[in-house]
């Protein structure tokens, strides 16, 4: 090939990269193949701003889906509309504001008080082609139709903090919603996260217990993991870094091997040489009972959800 075509070819595909992009496609990280953007029109509009309104709000925004004047946050504290205020989007005082903006509204106040919040929304504004999404934990959907009326079209969403950072896991149950509303909620989650959807709504109890709660206990094994680097001598900083790498470099590997079915034990398996180091730590947890405590750690949160359903 002469210079000429090289240079030639080099730069009409740079000058076709730089369009796409710029016309809103992306090449794909994983494919290599050019992907439209994906956006959505709806408004969406969170009752309650705070940890977990944010992590939707702030990962769907930096994957572009919405544009930060396509959101408003409610919330009593001003702390937190401040919050909200930083990353551009609408924040405010009154829920009703936000029932009137919004065509997707998010409940994200504590289940708590999510009996005093609906109080004040029922037959506030909500227009039967709202759509409601529910991440309170516990909070069945018949529960929040007996407050916003039989033919309010609610979907309940159990999601995850790692949704900030497009890398949430998420579970999804649905009522009197069409299958195009219920998609388009989906699509909204799968844009930041793993998303499993069910037909059965005690799986979300589960789904609560395992992936709304689970971040939790990642991050307190790694709380664990820098204390034993310390106390061995490390400096904090340089523990912390490592135990971290160290999750990402497990989960990671444990996505990747598991599509080439890899099974999670064999991946242990090959960390563990006969009579080891990692043997004697494993050995370790296996006597003080680890598989059990952070399966029962599981089971007890989900029956924590469990419960706060039924206040
Ligand atoms: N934090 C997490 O990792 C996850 C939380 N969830 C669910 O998300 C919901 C919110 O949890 P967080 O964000 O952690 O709690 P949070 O306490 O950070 O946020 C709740 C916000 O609601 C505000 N609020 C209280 N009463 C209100 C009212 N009447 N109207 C409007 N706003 C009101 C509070 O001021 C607070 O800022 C809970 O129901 C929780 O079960 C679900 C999955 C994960
Ligand atoms: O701790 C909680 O109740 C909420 C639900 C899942 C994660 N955080």
């Amino acid at each position: 090939m002469s210079l000429y075509k090289k240079i030639g070819f080099g730069v009409t595909a740079a000058a076709i990269v730089g369009a796409a992009i710029y016309g809103g496609y992306k090449v794909s990280q994983h494919y290599g193949y050019f992907q439209k953007k994906q956006t959505i029109k709806q408004k969406i509009g969170f009752i309650g701003s705070g940890m977990m309104a944010e992590a939707i709000a702030r990962g769907i925004l930096e994957k572009e889906l919405v544009k930060p004047d396509q959101v408003m946050g409610s919330d009593p504290i001003p702390e937190r509309r401040e919050v909200f205020k930083k990353y551009g989007f609408h924040a405010t005082e009154n829920n009703e504001e936000v029932v009137e903006f919004a065509d997707i509204i998010i409940l994200a106040t504590k289940p708590q008080v999510a009996e005093e919040m609906l109080k004040h929304l029922k037959n506030k504004n909500l227009a039967e082609e709202k759509i409601v999404v529910t991440i309170m934990a516990g909070k069945q959907i018949g529960w929040v139709k007996e407050h916003l009326g039989e033919k309010s079209k609610i979907v309940r969403v159990m999601p995850n903090t790692p949704l900030a950072i497009g890398e949430g896991a998420a579970g999804i149950v649905s009522k009197g919603c069409s299958k195009e509303e219920v998609d388009l909620v989906v699509s909204i989650f799968k844009s930041v996260a793993v998303v499993e959807v069910f037909e059965d709504e005690s799986k979300i109890d589960i789904v609560t217990g395992l992936s709304g709660s689970g971040p939790a206990y990642i991050f307190r094994l790694i709380e664990a993991m820098v204390e034993g680097g310390v106390q061995g001598g490390l400096n904090e900083n340089d523990a912390l870094e490592l135990a971290i790498q160290t999750v990402i470099g497990a989960g990671k590997l444990a996505a990747k091997r598991r599509a080439e079915n890899i099974s999670i034990p064999k991946l242990r398996e090959m960390v563990t040489s006969p009579h080891g180091t990692t043997e004697a730590g494993l050995n370790f947890l296996d006597k003080n009972h680890f598989y059990e405590t952070v399966s029962g750690a599981v089971v007890k949160a989900t029956e924590r959800s469990i419960e706060l359903g039924k206040n």
